[in-house]
Parts: C-alpha cells; sequence; structure tokens
C-alpha cells in the first residue's frame, strides 16, 4: 500500500453532532497520516457526511476538536482549510462553464497567487486526465469526466488532505477503476479520506477503514491486518453494522 510517513495530518477527538434531537455524530474520533488513505464505511444515514462536514469546517461540531497539519480548525480556521481538499457527495459543478473556466473560478476561490493559476490549472487537469476536455462545457461530459472535475479543483490548492465523499458513487466499471487508481496516486503522497458503499473498493485502495453505525465509530483498523488475519470486511461490516432485533 501507500508510504505512510510520520506526519499527522488530521486529528479529530470526541466529535460529536446533534441536530435538534437527533445525533447524527457521536463522539467520533479519527487520526490519519501523510500517505494514508482512509476508507469511511457505514449504512446509509451512518453519519459519514456529516463526519466529513465536521473535518473539512462545512458544519461546526455540538462537540470535539478537529485539527489539521497541526492547526485547530475552529481556531486557525483559514490555515487550516488550506491544507484540506474536499469533494462533497454533490459535486459543486458548474455545468456551463468549460473545464478550465471551472478551476480558474476553483484557483480564484482558492486565493492562490495570479502568477500560479495556470500551473495549478494544468496539474490539476493533467493528475485528473481532464487535459483533453478542458475546452469542453462541464455538462456535455460524461459522469465520470464530471467526477473527475469536481476531485480536480478539490486538489487545486495542493492540499495535504483531500476529503472525498463517495467520489465513485454512480460510475461506470471503467469510471471507478480510473477514479480508485487516481485516489490512490494522490494518497500516497498525501492524505485521503473517502467514503464508500463498495467494500471491495476499500480492501483495494484503503490503507485503514473505519467504520459509523448510528453515529458511532463501531471498527477501526489496517486493511492489511484484516487481510493476515483472513476476515473479510463484509464479515466486520456486517457484524459491528448488524441491528439487533430484541425478542
Ligand atoms: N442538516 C441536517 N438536519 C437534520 N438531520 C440531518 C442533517 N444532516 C444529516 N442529518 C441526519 O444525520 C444522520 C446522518 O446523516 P449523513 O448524511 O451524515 O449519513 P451518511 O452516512 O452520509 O448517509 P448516506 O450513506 O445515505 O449518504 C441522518 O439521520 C440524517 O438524516
Amino acid at each position: 500500500m501507500s508510504a505512510k510517513t510520520e506526519q499527522k495530518t488530521v486529528s479529530a477527538q470526541g466529535l460529536s453532532r446533534h441536530f435538534g434531537a437527533r445525533t447524527a455524530v457521536d463522539q467520533v474520533s479519527l487520526e490519519l497520516w501523510q500517505g494514508e488513505v482512509l476508507g469511511l464505511l457505514g449504512p446509509n444515514g451512518a453519519g459519514k457526511t456529516t463526519v466529513m462536514r465536521l473535518l473539512t469546517g462545512n458544519l461546526a461540531p455540538s462537540t470535539g476538536r478537529v485539527e489539521i497539519c497541526g492547526l485547530d480548525l475552529q481556531k486557525q480556521t483559514l490555515g487550516a482549510k488550506a491544507c484540506i481538499g474536499y469533494l462533497p457527495e454533490v459535486p459543486p459543478l458548474y455545468r456551463e462553464l468549460t473545464i478550465d473556466e471551472y478551476l480558474r473560478l476553483a484557483v480564484r476561490l482558492r486565493r492562490l497567487a495570479r502568477s500560479k493559476t495556470d500551473d495549478a490549472i494544468r496539474k490539476a487537469a493533467e493528475r485528473c486526465g481532464l487535459e483533453n476536455v478542458r475546452r469542453r462545457l462541464i455538462g456535455s461530459l460524461s459522469k465520470g469526466y464530471q467526477q473527475r472535475a469536481g476531485i480536480a479543483q478539490a486538489i487545486i490548492h495542493d492540499p495535504a488532505v483531500i476529503i472525498l465523499d463517495e467520489p465513485t458513487s454512480g460510475l461506470d466499471p471503467n469510471q471507478m477503476r480510473d477514479v480508485r487508481s487516481l485516489i490512490r496516486e494522490l494518497g500516497a503522497v498525501r492524505s485521503v479520506i473517502f467514503s464508500t458503499h463498495a467494500l471491495s473498493e476499500v480492501e483495494s485502495v484503503c490503507d485503514r477503514v473505519q467504520i459509523i453505525n448510528h453515529g458511532r465509530q463501531v471498527f477501526e483498523g489496517s486493511v492489511d491486518m484484516i487481510k493476515l488475519e483472513g476476515t473479510r470486511l463484509e464479515e466486520i461490516f456486517t457484524q459491528s453494522t448488524l441491528e439487533k432485533i430484541e425478542t
């Protein structure tokens, strides 16, 4: 798998988030190092998106704290957010813009220096395999290419931490394979957290997996260790998310 280093990039402790009487996330902690890919798993409504929104500073926690590259997300917000790239579940795309125009907008939103704009767009487009469609309207591209555009905006500022909410959802098998290998490439030198419902994806792409159920962390472990022990992730998932029926 990838080359994990000693550099801790994400540290989230005791994160909870309530929406009125509903607890979406309950005391979740999470750590990530440079060169690591973490898969976030859980049934529908488990709290994965909410955890990601808390980690990216798009949502304030009810309790707990998040550090990104040693910066407190709530107190040193701008610095911490500059280290994060985020692809939400519904990618923030503008169908009427070309890829180039869209990435130019992403550069401006990230307040990168003007002199770095062209280079940043070229690198992000190259990394995401978008070189040949830079002048095409986003609305005219396939879902796979649109997803790549979403990832390109997330990495435009070369962040240390990349957070992707279901990046392969709705893609065909070839597009899935491409996005998975992109995640692996990104995770080789950065830190990536992504959510998915595809367990095989976690086994092939991730270094570690964390399972959430009803807002609580119910499993955390290394993918290599799971394989070494001869256990199947599917079994672990079923066991840790199984609803116990009271008799
Ligand atoms: N803004 C909100 N207001 C009220 N409840 C919310 C809000 N956002 C999320 N929730 C609730 O929090 C819980 C967790 O939702 P979340 O979207 O984080 O789950 P998820 O694991 O990402 O689900 P899925 O796999 O279906 O995308 C759900 O019960 C959801 O209804």
